[in-house]
């Protein structure tokens, strides 16, 4: 708890401290433009309420002696002149909070990731949002925006789009809805204090197809260079259809030095991710392959062995043989549907080729998306969903 206060404390000093600067020499709020949310509470993780209306009303700036503040205007214009201050609302959301109401929302703590940190802000106006805080991201601010343009530009029903950001020397933050189902990784494997949600086997498929169609998109952009770089259950969510939507494009590259410690362990990485710290369009096709092979078996992509031993879900899958497929690599839970065992085994052979060890023998994820189509087509009742 201390910890959690800590992180979003000194996030909101960071950032009131140059919002003080910019109010202070310009009598207004920061430039911002906006977001309609449709998200709701998650009661479930920890409550951390903060008001810092009072410190910050306009009218104590103020009082501050003339000549302070002539300096500090000077200091902050020749910041200003270089960089836009303020929330940025990436363009098509219009601007129905600002920083003020973030910073005075109730923050909750969801989970600290590759990148940094992720909160719940519920602001008094009755939008939840998901800010993220990114950790250690030494980038110009030019880059920084430029990247933020690219990715706010992938605009698509199975990407999770990002709606803001903020840039200062000290933060960077991110916003983007909240999804108050949870990752597919809090459904599959619970959450702590959180219920196991038990899913079936067409929710599973229509998480796979939406990711799948999501990640064909996103290879699409930027003259069909855009890498994703960190597909993984809990950057999977639900949009209101229940397909998975496709979180976090574009920070992987962002923040290299982050993912590269991470590559080893987290059972997503495709082997030559973890030998040369090579990103591609070929490594998310692997990352997407363990996804599928958590939605088939029920289990995280790192197993325990017991004795601090752990195995790739890649490797023990591999382990066992087809004729076995049915009694021990599907989700028993998935056992009690009928006449899905086709389909359950079409899947694991898409998922098998998509981890296959040498990037050139995985399929396009065009391909591997038009493959999950057709499988999920006859539940949907037509042809193309
Ligand atoms: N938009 C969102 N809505 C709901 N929960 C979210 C959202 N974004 C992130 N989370 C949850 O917050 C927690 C922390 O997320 P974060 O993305 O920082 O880390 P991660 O997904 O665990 O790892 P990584 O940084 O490698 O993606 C995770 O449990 C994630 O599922």
């Amino acid at each position: 708890m201390s910890n959690v206060y800590d992180h979003w404390e000194r996030l909101v000093g960071a950032v009131i401290r140059r919002e003080e600067l910019w109010r202070m020499f310009h009598d207004q709020s920061p430039s911002v433009s906006s977001i309609p949310s449709d998200c709701s509470l998650d009661s479930e993780v920890l409550d951390v309420p903060f008001d810092f209306s009072s410190p910050r009303s306009s009218s104590s700036y103020q009082q501050l002696p003339p000549s302070a503040v002539e300096n500090l205007q000077k200091k902050e214009k020749s910041a200003e002149e270089e960089e836009v201050s303020g929330l940025v609302f990436v363009q098509g959301f219009s601007p129905v909070f600002d920083l003020d109401d973030l910073l005075r929302s109730t923050a909750q703590f969801l989970g600290e990731g590759t990148f940094g940190s992720a909160y719940n802000a519920a602001m008094d106006n009755g939008i939840t949002v998901v800010l993220k805080r990114l950790n250690a991201v030494n980038i110009s601010e030019k880059k920084f925006r430029r990247q933020m343009e690219v990715i706010g530009n992938v605009r698509h029903e199975n990407v999770c789009a990002l709606k803001a950001y903020y840039f200062s020397k000290d933060e960077k933050l991110l916003v983007y809805d909240h999804y108050s189902n949870g990752s597919v990784s809090a459904l599959l494997h619970g959450n702590i204090g959180k219920k196991q949600i038990s899913l079936d086997w067409k929710s599973r498929l229509r998480i796979a197809v939406g990711a799948a169609r999501g990640i064909a998109y996103i290879h699409t952009q930027v003259g069909q260079n855009l890498v994703h770089g960190n597909i993984k259950a809990s950057n999977i969510f639900l949009n209101a259809y229940g397909y998975g939507c496709v979180s976090e494009v574009g920070l992987a590259t962002l923040v290299s030095s982050a993912w590269t410690r991470h590559s080893q362990s987290s059972g997503y990485y495709a082997p030559e991710v973890t030998e040369s710290k090579k990103l591609s369009q070929a490594s998310d096709i692997y990352s997407f392959g363990v996804l599928l092979l958590e939605l088939l078996t029920g289990k995280p992509s790192m197993l325990s062995e017991g004795n601090d031993k752990a195995i790739q879900l890649v490797s023990w899958v591999a382990s066992i043989a087809p004729a076995d497929w049915t009694a021990e690599v599907f989700d028993i839970e998935l056992l009690m549907y009928q006449n899905i065992e086709k389909e359950m085994v079409k899947v694991l052979q898409i998922a098998l080729i998509c981890v296959e060890s040498v990037p050139e023998h995985r399929p396009k994820m065009s391909e591997v998306s038009r493959r999950l189509d057709d499988i999920i087509a006859p539940h949907e009742g037509r042809g193309v969903v």
